[in-house]
């Protein structure tokens, strides 16, 4: 299978199922034997497909009668793959791009090839009018040139203000970086970089976090020996400044309420250098295996995984643990760059969000021990489901205070305050929150 086939699969199965395009990604190319080039031009039609929807969209619907939600899945695919390579990728001749996708309908639905073929070169033929973005109205305008869900524009327009939307909608169309957490218990971060530039990896330190790497070209991680042997984990650097940020004292007991993957319950299982113990939890029975295998990867002794709704209250759990985190579901609106299709998400499937971050948060600060520490965070920047969440939970329960951050330094601003607020655009992380709070009575 070549290339583009193997997009339009990937493609058909995220749309038809829901698919996260990572997940998806790596169930297709698992097992693929394929050279580099075509494995590389395929990711790049899938990431570059789902980045432009929306406006691969607006131009199908701008050029044929039956709209986008009428047309069948290969068809839909197909013509935004097809439109794709014509709008965004210099590299790959218009020709090639209408007849390698016309060849595709062929494959898998003969009779709308010739429709297929219509549209594509309409396109070719009014370029500039044709991928030209007008509206009629500002926001509908942004939303189709970035792919948006339209809300989310007017969301943090009003929020943000125009300018800095726009810097964080540029921020949220670069390719993220990618980072290794060393695992301390076993390698200096000094010796795997070195262990790393041997396999020609290039890798450098991350100021912000001691134990963070910068990676550029490493590629088949799960196939990486020093991967296999437990020498790293991937994490980004926002997410690592949690585990910061909560510091936990070797031999205390802390408790995660919703932890899988494991990204933060290793690290912190990491940093009390395998003393103590983490009871990592999480509601979804199939994730605490992720849990599970980066625990015994990276070799630590230290965590207990467990299958428990932090929406319920666990009686047996009150006063006992020195650090809980709870790292809460959201709506993920800071790791855009990351997960593309979270643009599409409709405001009505969030709107329970900030009701279900509460109780969590709510419960788990049931189980922090008098003096023990209580960090809420998410990957959103959303205020609805960040400091008003705290500041509710604040009023609610004078037993708790915000503790100033002095752990790190990110967000001059609030982390006095007892929080931080990490913006893609500003700090060139993933976009979080993180907030620190000590049970006093
Ligand atoms: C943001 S992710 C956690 C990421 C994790 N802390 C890490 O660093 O790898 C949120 C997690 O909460 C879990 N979750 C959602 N609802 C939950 C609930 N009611 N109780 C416990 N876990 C829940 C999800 O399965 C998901 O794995």
């Amino acid at each position: 299978m070549k290339a583009r086939e193997i997009a339009f699969k990937v493609l058909c199965d995220i749309e038809d199922n829901n698919n996260y395009s990572n997940i998806a990604i790596n169930k297709h190319f698992k097992n693929l034997d394929i050279a580099n080039q075509d494995r590389g031009l395929a990711t790049e039609l899938i990431y570059g497909v789902i980045e432009n929807q929306y406006y691969l969209d607006y131009i199908i619907n701008k050029l044929s009668k039956i709209k986008t939600q009428k047309l069948s899945t290969y068809v839909k695919i197909l013509l935004r793959m097809g439109i794709y390579q014509i709008a965004f990728l210099d590299s790959i001749s218009e020709y090639a791009a209408v007849n390698e996708t016309v060849n595709l309908v062929k494959k898998y639905d003969k009779r709308s090839s010739g429709f297929v073929n219509a549209i594509l070169r309409n396109v070719i033929r009014n370029k500039d009018e044709v991928l030209d973005i007008n509206t009629g109205n500002e926001i509908m305008d942004i939303a189709t040139k970035y792919s948006y869900s339209p809300w989310i524009i007017k969301d943090w327009t009003k929020n943000f203000g125009k300018e800095f939307t726009q810097d964080l909608l540029e921020a949220n169309s670069e390719k993220p970086n990618l980072y290794l957490r060393v695992n301390t218990i076993k390698i200096s971060r000094d010796e795997l970089i070195n262990r790393l530039q041997e396999q020609g990896i290039k890798a450098s330190k991350v100021n912000t976090i001691e134990e963070a790497i910068k990676v550029e070209n490493l590629k088949n991680i799960e196939n990486n020996e020093l991967f296999k042997q437990g020498l790293f984990t991937i994490q980004d650097i926002s997410s690592m400044v949690v585990g910061k940020v909560m510091n936990p004292k070797e031999n205390s007991m802390v408790l995660d309420v919703c932890s899988a993957p494991g990204g933060k319950t290793t690290h912190m299982a990491t940093l009390m250098n395998n003393t103590g113990k983490v009871v990592a939890r999480d509601v979804f029975e199939h994730k605490l295996k992720l849990i599970n295998d980066t625990v015994n990867r990276l070799g630590l002794a230290n965590v207990d995984v467990e299958n428990f709704d932090a929406s319920q209250i666990d009686t047996e759990s009150l006063d006992k643990f020195d650090y809980v985190l709870t790292d809460v579901p959201c709506s993920g609106l800071g790791i855009i760059r990351r997960k593309p299709e979270i643009k599409y998400k409709e405001k009505a499937d969030l709107k329970d969000l900030p009701k279900i971050q509460y109780t969590i948060l709510e419960n788990a600060s049931k189980y922090v021990k008098i003096g023990g520490t209580l960090i809420y965070s998410t990957c959103t920047i959303q205020d609805k489901e960040n400091i008003e969440v705290i500041e509710k939970f604040i009023n609610e329960y004078d037993n708790f205070e915000l503790v100033p951050i002095n752990e790190i330094n990110i967000d001059l601003d609030n982390q006095d305050k007892g929080y931080l607020k990490i913006y893609p655009n500003i700090h060139g992380m993933d976009g979080f929150f993180i907030s620190k709070l000590r049970r006093v009575r």
